[in-house]
């Protein structure tokens, strides 16, 4: 049997990380298809149309103060009335000497043309006396002055968080168009693999690498559909691929990228008819990404070691879901920090590894302690870990005080 394969990786060296995310990138035509749902349902997901407010914002002039609604910018005032917030606002019109009580988020009445803060004056009965002149228009939050009536409010591609709730509650917007769910199939594969929750038995290992995925992939904007474990079987790993190539918009494995006999998988998405490539990323961990497309599937296959299958997708897998999303794919943009820390390394290439923040520098830029000893199968590091330190490739050496850069897993790891 021939093994197609696509040419992800033409140069006879390592991809650079930024070109290897580029080629994976382009294994995806386009973002999936739309639906428009409501608003109680839109949060996580991702818009496919921009919106336009169909209202102002604010819908009408109101006080931004608790204080007096006045007629002039004199310093002394009748008092004519009271007007809190929720209420339909005055009818009459203010007359020169006149001003109103009026709270924050009230309508202001016609005729205002300020308001004073209550701290700036002086009450006696009815009579408002200003203790300092106010100027024309103070206080006062203007119908449209933070959205006009058809201004853009969520554009195409964003990914709905608190922000975007916000100012789509606000504006009364009740449905919008959103991708569809992602379908995503999750596969371990390995003869060594037992299901979390089964007991284990000789020469075996729990897999970590599914619960890890699914944890970083089940979002709002996801379907995931668990395949479970793959064993290092050809027609039976063929056969999964077939169908998960019909389901799912992208495959997401782990294990069997490397060279060894038992690695099968390049063999198996040939034999569903469908192209893999082999990048050698000059990533550390994470060396062996291997990508291409099975059926209507785009495949990220990850490495079998957990931290560097971790390191693979938040670094390169993610930019497959991300364009299916219809997400711009984010840069790789890591915070400047300085290392708290010395080592040999990581030559040519990118390092990434589980560190803690431990303060900052005297120029204030956070300060990072690498954890563990290295490892790609090593999962304990990670757990104190506030991210991941990143050494550029070219650094022959590390020392305590050098520029690195960090990524927060809290960035990092959403989808
Ligand atoms: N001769 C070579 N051997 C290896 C090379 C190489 O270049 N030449 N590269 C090494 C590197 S780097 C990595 S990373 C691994 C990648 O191997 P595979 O992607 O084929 O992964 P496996 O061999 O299936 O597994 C590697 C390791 O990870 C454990 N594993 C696998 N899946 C899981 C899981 N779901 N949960 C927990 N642990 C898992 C597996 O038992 C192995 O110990 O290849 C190196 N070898
Ligand atoms: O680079 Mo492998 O990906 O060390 O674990």
């Amino acid at each position: 049997m021939t093994v197609t394969t696509l040419d992800l990786c033409a140069d006879p060296g390592l991809l650079s990380v930024e070109a290897a995310r580029a080629t994976v990138a382009a294994l995806v035509a386009g973002p999936v298809g739309a639906e428009t749902l409501p608003f109680a349902e839109l949060r996580g997901r991702v818009t496919a149309e921009p919106t336009m407010s169909p209202t102002p914002l604010p819908p009408f002039d109101h006080s931004a103060m608790d204080g007096y609604a006045l007629a002039d910018l004199g310093l002394r005032h009748v008092l004519r009335g009271r007007l809190a917030a929720g209420s339909a606002g005055a009818r009459e019109t203010l007359k020169p000497g006149d001003a109103v009580r009026i709270f924050t988020g009230a309508p202001m009445p016609p005729g205002a043309i300020a308001v004073v803060m209550q701290e700036r004056v002086t009450r006696e009965g009815d009579v408002v006396a200003l203790r300092t002149a106010v100027e024309q228009g103070a206080n006062i939050r203007r119908r449209g002055e933070d959205v006009s009536a058809g201004d853009l409010l969520v554009p195409a591609g964003a990914l709905i968080d608190a922000r975007h709730l916000a100012i789509l509650a606000a504006s009364g917007v009740e449905r919008v168009a959103v991708r569809r769910k992602v379908v995503i199939g999750l596969l371990s594969t390995g003869d060594e693999l037992i299901e979390h929750g089964r007991p284990l038995t000789p020469g075996r290992i729990h897999d970590a690498n599914r619960p890890m995925l699914l944890g970083i992939l089940s979002t709002p904007a996801h379907e995931v559909i668990d395949y479970g474990i793959a064993p290092d079987d050809p027609a039976e790993l063929t056969q999964l691929l077939i169908e998960a190539g019909r389901r799912c918009d992208a495959l997401v494995t782990s294990g069997a990228t490397s060279v060894g006999e038992e690695d099968h998988l390049a063999a198996a998405v040939a034999a569903a008819g469908g192209q893999l490539g082999l990048a050698k990323v000059a990533l550390k961990p994470g060396k062996p990404i291997v990508a291409g497309r099975v059926g209507g599937a785009a495949l990220v296959g990850l490495p079998g070691n957990p931290f560097a299958a971790l390191v693979g997708q938040m670094l390169i897998g993610r930019v497959v879901l991300e364009r299916l999303a219809g997400l711009e794919p984010r840069p790789l943009a890591p915070l400047s920090a300085v290392a708290a820390f010395g080592q040999k390394g990581p030559g040519g290439r990118t390092e990434f590894a589980p560190a803690a923040l431990v303060g900052t520098d005297p120029s204030g830029l956070p300060r990072v302690e690498k954890l563990g000893r290295g490892g790609s199968a090593r999962l304990a590091p990670l757990i104190a870990a506030d991210g991941l330190a990143v050494i550029p490739a070219g650094h022959d050496e590390v020392k305590p005080g050098d520029a690195i850069g960090f990524l927060p897993f809290r960035a990092a790891l959403e989808v």
